[in-house]
């Protein structure tokens, strides 16, 4: 395929922090599949007050955003049935509108970024571009959209298609509607928007047009004086990096450990040179489940204590689901190797198969082993210990060129990600002392 060009030079404001924390709420696991029935875990994400106190406590501990992931469909297990993912209340059970979601919290804050995903297979460019720029402007210049390609054909269903197009149609559309995204966001420039109360002048008509394609303008403008909403994108195969190399600001980037992460941004910086952008534009946002509490072994108990809440067959289910498996063709001690060969392909994303690929070379032997690292952090690095430790892994791992920021995944919601607070402080001191800032500053989000 021919890549698409540029035929736009807009840009998003970057990050604040050096190393960008962004975190992401996806109920009712929060990437721990004994969440909900955690005591301490809150349960009312239903209500706007979760997301509010969310919103708040999130930007007075110094997050760069709030990431909420979407699907158009419950998930449904091998049967085809949504049964076995609503009855333990596992991953994608419940999706609420991002957009809705994110205007209640933009009410409550002032810095915090807000991360919404809406499917390019789905959604025409003209509605998305319209949607993320009312919450942009809503939030004074802090919207993100998340552009994904959608994963599953029920999705498709729901939403009045057949069935989903293949992945490399899906991104070339993708391609096509990111274009035109952007160039709507161009097509009513907030300077453009005079309202000039002594002349009678309300804005410039002759900024204020449609785009090439004779779609818009916009009907409201797309950028907040002069910063356009960020591109976020999560897609790990090769078309998808290609995908991100071309468009994204920051990418949720998945990787079993470092060293993993490592050859997935390299893969995608050298993309973007490929594609003719400098990479340092590109911000990854490595997934990462921390553990912290005062002491080593206190962290220890946090996670054993988390442990103790998964349910071996439970987990067991809810992998079969992820990879529609029939749960009743395997045993808990079968190989997790063999499994994952007689499945692979099955979850429609590769970059997520091949971390669990990563874990099971790492000594994940059986399926009911690779089950439990599934439910207690969706096969994510857990990085467990004081903060200081957390921190010192973390800049470790930039240093190493593993990642820029990170993607924080909560246990327990909201105290996991409060209990990360301080290490959202020491981060921000290491980057900011003289002697210590071995990483190179990547806030340079601009293209
Ligand atoms: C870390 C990660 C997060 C994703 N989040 C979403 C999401 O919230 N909604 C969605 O529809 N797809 C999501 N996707 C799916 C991708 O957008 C993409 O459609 C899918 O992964 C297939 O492309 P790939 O093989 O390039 O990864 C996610 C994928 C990854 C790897």
């Amino acid at each position: 395929m021919t890549s698409p060009t540029h035929t736009t030079d807009s840009i998003a404001q970057p990050f604040a922090s050096t190393i960008p924390c962004a975190a992401m709420i996806f109920p009712p696991l929060f990437q721990f599949a004994g969440a909900w029935r955690h005591p301490g875990n809150r349960t009312d994400w239903l209500r706007t007050s979760f997301w509010t106190d969310l919103g708040r406590q999130l930007e007075a501990d110094g997050y760069d955003m709030l990431f909420v992931p979407d699907a158009m469909a419950m998930a449904r297990g091998h049967d085809g049935t949504t049964d076995a993912v609503i009855s333990v209340g596992a991953k994608g059970g419940i999706y609420l509108d991002p957009i809705t979601v994110m205007s209640t919290v933009a009410a409550v804050t002032t810095q915090l970024r807000l991360g919404c995903t809406l499917s390019t297979s789905f959604v025409p460019a003209y509605d998305i571009a319209r949607r993320i720029a009312t919450l942009h402007q809503l939030s004074g210049g802090r919207a993100a959209w998340n552009i994904v390609t959608s994963v599953y054909d029920y999705e498709a269903q729901n939403m009045g298609l057949p069935r989903l197009e293949p992945k490399a149609d899906r991104y070339r559309k993708a391609d096509r509607v990111t274009q035109e995204v952007l160039e709507l966001w161009q097509s009513f420039p907030d300077e453009a928007l005079w309202m000039d109360t002594e002349t009678g002048r309300f804005a410039d008509p002759t900024r204020i047009q449609p785009t090439g394609d004779g779609v818009g303008p916009l009907t409201l403008p797309g950028d907040v004086e002069g910063y356009r909403p960020m591109l976020l994108q999560a897609g790990a195969s090769p078309t998808g990096l290609d995908f991100a190399a071309r468009w994204a600001d920051a990418t949720f980037m998945v990787a079993a450990n470092g060293a993993q992460a490592q050859q997935v941004r390299a893969d995608l910086r050298a993309r973007a040179a490929q594609a003719g952008r400098d990479p340092n534009t590109i911000t990854t946002l490595m997934g990462v489940q921390p553990i912290v509490a005062e002491t080593q072994t206190a962290a220890e108990n946090k996670l054993q204590e988390l442990q103790d809440l998964i349910e071996p067959a439970e987990s067991w289910q809810d992998l079969a689901t992820l990879f529609r498996a029939d749960p009743n063709d395997w045993a808990l001690d079968d190989s997790a190797a063999d499994f994952l060969a007689a499945q692979r392909g099955a979850t429609g994303a590769e970059g997520f198969e091949n971390i669990v690929a990563e874990i099971v070379q790492d000594g994940a032997s059986t399926v009911g082993e690779l089950a439990v690292l599934g439910a207690i952090a969706q096969f994510k690095p857990l990085l467990v210990g004081t903060a200081e430790s957390v921190a010192q892994q973390m800049l470790d791992l930039v240093d190493h060129g593993a990642t820029d920021g990170f993607m924080i995944m909560g246990t327990v919601v909201p105290d996991s990600f409060s209990d990360f607070a301080p290490v959202i402080r020491l981060l921000n001191e290491a980057t900011k002392s003289p002697g210590a800032p071995s990483v190179e500053p990547q806030n340079s989000l601009a293209r």
